[in-house]
């Protein structure tokens, strides 16, 4: 069996080595010389799949997408062929929402002032809307969810209209997958005119795909309001930003939200997984095994948790100045930014750190504190 995969995947090798010979190819620029006699494709957000790259791979069997976003799928081509897909829905969710919780934290110590008190407002309620709610939530922040599926569906969670969650929240973070028809279209969702209802000093954030936002609008926005911060992970026209947009966004990352080492693990474990049940093949590897235990241990040694000790603790499982900071020296090209992903230093998500009080100090961590952060995430 002849496996192609894309070269930026993590643990590729220790998964799919027991199905056949595995080949490492550059995700962007993939052909359909490179595809055509592979049974099994393995690629990330980066590759189109379409007719155009697997028309003449007669063999393929499975297609599958370490990631949660479809957009780069042409699903319906691979059904009419009668190719197994599968995406990995959720795999990341925990680390984008620890993504947006702590570049908020980053932007309001930047800023000399509090995430507390906030109220955020989340804009799409499914796997990475509903991680970065807890988090807020965690942390004592009142949520406000806009989710008008979900709502249709029933999802007995509390919602709001999307002009209702813009007038009322300080925060506005968005989640949605991109959709270019239908009645709740995300494709430019946030255009000029819906970018100008922000309410004064507006904490905007995106880390789901860049062209939720108008991007040529923000620009204009930002230089007529400076009152209103942006947080941008995603960008349109991804891997090129558009240059002028940069310096007037507070935090800049390259799509990284979702990097975080167990999130790519588990990505390319689910596809290990669905790669087996096709074979009809029991899975024996296990994904705690991939994951390399984490350096550090937190004993807390205080008995109160402000919000700058709290975003020391964030810092050291992700310091996200280090991702803006690369990012502004070298975004300029589509290799720079390709680069910066595939060097990205996986991040680990709050449950590799244990977190536990000194018990033998007087003025040891309360027990809230400590709770709080076990609710984020944290180990006990
Ligand atoms: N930056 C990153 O690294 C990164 C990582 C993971 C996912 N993503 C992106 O984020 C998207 C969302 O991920 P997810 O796991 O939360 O997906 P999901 O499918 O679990 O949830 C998306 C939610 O958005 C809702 N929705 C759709 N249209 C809407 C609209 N117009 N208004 C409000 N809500 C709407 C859906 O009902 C659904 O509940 C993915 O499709 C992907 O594009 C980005
Ligand atoms: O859709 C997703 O899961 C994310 O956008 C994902 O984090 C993108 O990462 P990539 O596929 O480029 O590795």
């Amino acid at each position: 069996m002849k496996i192609v995969a894309d070269e930026n995947m993590p643990y590729v090798e220790e998964l799919f080595a027991e199905f056949g010979q595995i080949e490492f190819v550059n995700g962007r620029t993939l052909t359909a010389e490179q595809v055509k006699d592979a049974d099994v494709l393995l690629v990330r957000s980066v590759t189109k799949v379409n007719q155009a790259l697997i028309d003449q791979a007669t063999k393929l069997i499975f297609v599958g997408s370490a990631t949660i976003g479809t957009d780069h799928i042409d699903v319906d081509y691979l059904q009419q062929r009668g190719i197994e897909f599968s995406n990995a829905p959720g795999c990341n969710a925990t680390a984008v929402g620890e993504f947006a919780f702590i570049a908020l934290l980053e932007l309001a110590k930047r800023l000399g002032t509090q995430l507390k008190g906030k109220i955020v407002g989340i804009v799409g309620a499914g796997n990475t809307g509903t991680a970065a709610a807890k988090c807020f939530e965690a942390y004592g922040l009142q949520v406000l969810l806009c989710d008008p599926i979900k709502q249709a569906e029933g999802d007995s969670r509390l919602f709001v209209a999307l002009d209702e969650l813009i007038a009322k929240a300080d925060v506005v973070s968005l989640h949605v997958p991109i959709t270019k028809v239908g009645p709740h279209k995300t494709w430019y969702l946030f255009d000029g005119a819906r970018l100008n209802t922000l309410k004064p000093n507006t904490w905007l954030i995106n880390c789901c795909r860049g062209e939720v936002i108008d991007n040529h609008a923000l620009i204009k926005m930002k230089q007529a309001r400076n009152d209103i911060k942006v947080i941008l992970d995603v960008w349109e026209g991804e891997p090129n930003p558009i240059a002028d947009l940069v310096p007037l966004v507070e935090f800049a990352t390259p799509h990284i939200a979702g990097y975080s080492l167990e999130g790519k693990a588990r990505g390319t474990f689910m596809l290990y997984q669905t790669l087996c049940r096709i074979l009809q093949q029991q899975a024996t590897k296990s994904l705690v095994d991939l994951l390399p235990p984490f350096e550090f241990q937190q004993s807390l040694n205080t008995a109160s948790l402000d919000e700058s000790h709290l975003l020391k603790m964030c810092r050291l499982v992700f310091d996200l100045r280090d991702d803006d900071a690369l990012f502004r020296q070298s975004f300029h090209t589509s290799a720079g930014f390709d680069l910066l992903r595939k060097q990205h230093t996986h991040r680990r998500e709050f449950s590799a750190l244990a977190v536990n009080s000194c018990i033998d100090n007087a003025f040891s961590a309360s027990s809230d504190c400590i709770k709080m952060l076990w609710s984020l995430g944290y180990s006990q």
